[in-house]
């Protein structure tokens, strides 16, 4: 299936009433409502350009008749399995902020908070019908990408990593690695979680836009449905696109023309992935800028709807053209229909992983539809004598059969849709309504070519140039100013970097993923985040089973965890320990944990080479490392420690001690040395059997949902011991207790020696 393109003409704003307005919407014969949008050219009024999309919405256009038209029918297929893409398209200060996101009264509300109030009003009706054997979940993740670089959304800008958040492609998808991934399950939750995200998003005010979006925002709804025997998962991604800026008209300053020359590059690369997909060339640029590679229309998989957002007045002139162009390449794009099936709940390991293409899918091959172009030719003689042609200006239709859509119309829907609010009844039937096939189609493009004429006209080209010109400068000013987010230590960024790019390099080698955990246990040992930075480390810790660096590094963090946690412990007087686990569970030891090191590093992050040495800490001397690969990343060699001393915990905490026997080793042990109930525990959390996890004490059906999807997260890593097994989202101390109590009932049913 194509994209779907339809687009949005704003209404003029109160700044604008004098202006010229030249952007028109026209209905051709046969359609029931506008699908073509009509401009002068720019050398000559008397000329017009058109471009045919799937519908057109004019300037008195409400948001839910376009919510009505467009999104409404696509929910049924989300829950039928199929990704969803919604993008919105435009110059700055084309209203795209407002058909995503819009205002906050009722009628205002855009897009994203109805897609959102419908998936809700379906999850109810599934599980009602279902008499509650189907339950649903809704959870989100939003992030931005500003400046090349990727910020999670849900996280307060002070919390980021400057260098932002990796991503990695991962078997055919592009994954952001380390995003927060918020459940959400009504549609007040969504949108106080919702107004507090765009509040972190970056925005400022231009000339053009008063609050003008500086970055790409990605909104990804994640839908689980969740059967006695089965789980499907399916995802909606909305995505709000900085607009592109001529900055001859924005008198942007040195920051914003930085952030601008990011916008203008990335959506200059997409532009070019898009002609290179209709030119069918092997190479598409996605991996020149972030934003093409996590929206990379390859992975894009399912129903995909973008909506350019157009102004009207004659000030927008080259940019409505140059915009007009790439949405007609855009709609040409076909795009696999592949519907996420259900997995078996027993063979959840291939469900989750964040990312927009949607899980279990591999990348298919991209095939342009026909070359067609629109032509730019005089006004139509019809306007004079006041009826219509048979074919006043060359336009191209992007359905497949114009005559069996327009032979499908009914008599009484000739009338204009939006005056009557009435959902368009072709389009929806002809694009989203039939049940997709679920493998990619391939087509027959001679028999859509209608004409090959090439798409750029000379003033096209003249504004193409001028905004390369403007990207290089400002790309000059940005190696000038230096960057504009927060200052990061170069070394810091420079290792940062070379371990992404050691990442990219060895996609193929098993040992990326290894890499990734390392990425963001440094990310999150910058942050003065031990707690997890150490989870990360043990998470690597499989990839590089020798590797007596990172072993050395995991025992000196556990070493002062541990001396935090008896630091607290003593200074709050806890209770001796009733149990063969701490008294707090490690959830629970973050905050003290984080209360502490606020005052020992505040923001760890600005000039990190001292903070970080301390970190990043070597192992001892002797403990030289004997593995070739790991040992020669740059990224992990650290200056001596001297002179930081670890604190030496005056009486160790006998932290989920697995042995019933050997009290006085707190290091974890290794597998060979974990009581058999402890393994049989650890082979029962490292089946992935969510039927046989959910049967433990204390553990009910989504908390096993919990545990093995963190299990996926890492992939053929395995948890080795009950410190692990705490440290997995919505597990800690306390579960794990109650998990080793409860097979202590079955234990002598089992064989085991308990
Ligand atoms: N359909 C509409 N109805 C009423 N007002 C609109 C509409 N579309 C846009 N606007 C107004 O136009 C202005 C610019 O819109 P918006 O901020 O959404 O643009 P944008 O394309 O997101 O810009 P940028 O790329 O700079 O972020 C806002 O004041 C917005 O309220």
């Amino acid at each position: 299936m194509s994209v779907r393109v339809v687009a949005r003409i704003r209404p003029i704003l109160k700044n604008e009433l004098d202006k010229d307005t030249i952007v028109s919407a026209e209905t051709i014969d046969g359609e029931s409502s506008a699908t073509v949008v009509r401009l002068p050219s720019p050398k000559n009024d008397s000329e017009s350009f058109s471009f045919q999309f799937s519908s057109v919405y004019e300037q008195d256009a409400t948001q839910q008749q376009l919510f009505d038209a467009e999104i409404s029918p696509t929910v049924k297929h989300l829950f039928n399995g199929f990704d969803l893409s919604i993008f919105a398209h435009g110059c700055t200060g084309t209203g795209k902020t407002h058909t995503m996101r819009g205002g906050k009264s009722l009628a205002e509300r855009g897009v994203i908070p109805r897609l959102l109030s419908a998936i809700y009003r379906r999850c109810k009706k599934i599980e009602k019908d279902s008499a509650g054997a189907t339950q649903v979940e809704v959870a989100l993740e939003y992030f931005e990408i500003y400046c090349d670089r990727v910020y999670d959304l849900f996280e307060p800008p002070e919390k980021r990593t400057p260098s932002g958040l990796p991503i990695r492609d991962n078997h055919g998808k592009t994954v952001v690695v380390g995003l927060t991934e918020k459940p959400c399950t009504t549609l007040k939750e969504f949108e106080q979680l919702y107004d507090q995200a765009n509040m972190n998003r970056s925005t400022s005010a231009t000339k053009l836009n008063a609050h003008s979006s500086r970055s790409h925002a990605v909104l990804c709804v994640k839908i689980t449905q969740t059967t006695e025997t089965t789980i499907q998962i399916s995802r909606a991604s909305c995505i709000d696109l900085a607009g592109s800026e001529d900055n001859r008209r924005t008198d942007n300053n040195k920051e914003r023309l930085v952030e601008s020359s990011a916008i203008n590059k990335s959506l200059f690369v997409l532009a070019q992935c898009v002609e290179a997909m209709n030119k069918r060339q092997s190479r598409i640029p996605y991996r020149e800028s972030k934003m093409t590679r996590i929206l990379s229309l390859g992975q894009n998989k399912g129903l995909t709807v973008m909506i350019l957002n157009l102004a009207p007045t004659r000030a927008y002139h080259l940019d409505t053209i140059s915009s007009l162009n790439f949405a007609s390449r855009t709609k040409k794009i076909e795009v696999a229909e592949v519907e996420n099936d259900p997995v078996l709940r027993v063979m959840a390991k291939p469900l989750a992983t964040s990312s927009i293409g949607g899980a279990n899918i591999t990348r298919q091959p991209l095939r342009p539809l026909a070359a067609a172009h629109n032509v730019n030719l005089p006004e139509p003689e019809k306007q004079k004598k006041g009826e219509k042609p048979i074919k006043a200006f060359s336009v191209y239709s992007d359905t497949r059969k114009p005559a069996s859509r327009t032979s499908n119309l009914p008599s009484q829907n000739q009338g204009v849709r939006r005056a009557e609010g009435q959902k368009r009844a072709a389009e929806p039937s002809s694009t989203f309504a039939s049940r997709p096939a679920k493998t990619f189609r391939s087509t027959d493009s001679t028999s859509r070519i209608r004409n090959a004429e090439p798409t750029m006209t000379k003033a096209s080209i003249e504004a193409l140039i001028a905004q390369r010109i403007e990207e290089k400068l400002a790309e000059k000013a940005l190696q000038d100013v230096g960057t504009a987010p927060p200052a990061l230590s170069a070394e810091l960024q420079k290792r940062l970097d070379d371990l992404e790019n050691r990442i990219d390099a060895k996609e193929e080698d098993g040992k990326s993923q290894g890499l990734q955990f390392m990425l963001m246990a440094k990310q999150h040992q910058v942050r003065g985040e031990e707690v997890s930075a150490l989870r990360m480390f043990r998470l690597a810790q499989p990839f590089f089973p020798e590797n007596v660096r990172l072993e050395a590094k995991i025992r000196s963090l556990e070493e002062r965890i541990r001396a935090t946690r008896e630091d607290v412990a003593t200074k709050h007087e806890s209770a001796p320990l009733a149990s063969t686990f701490s008294s707090a569970p490690p959830s629970h030891l973050m905050a003290p944990l984080k209360a502490k090191e606020k005052v020992s590093k505040p923001k760890a992050i600005v000039n990190l080479p001292e903070d970080c040495q301390d970190d990043f800490a070597p192992p001892p001397e002797s403990d030289h490392d004997p593995e070739p690969s790991y040992a020669s990343d740059d990224s992990f060699h650290y200056k001596p420690k001297t002179a930081r001393k670890t604190k030496k915990p005056a009486k160790k905490l006998p932290i989920f001690r697995d042995t019933d026997t050997d009290l006085d080793t707190d290091a974890p042990l290794p597998t060979a040395h974990h009581s058999p109930r402890t393994k049989h525990l650890l082979d029962i959390i490292n089946s992935r059997d969510v039927d046989r996890i959910k049967a433990l004490r204390g553990v009910g059906a989504k908390k096993a949902d919990a545990i093995v999807n963190c299990l996926v997260h890492m992939a053929d890593a395995e948890v080795r011991d009950l410190e692990c097994l705490a440290l997995l989202k919505g597990v800690g101390g306390k579960t794990v207790e109650n998990m080793r109590v409860g097979l202590a009932g079955v234990g002598g049913g089992c064989g085991y020696d308990f």
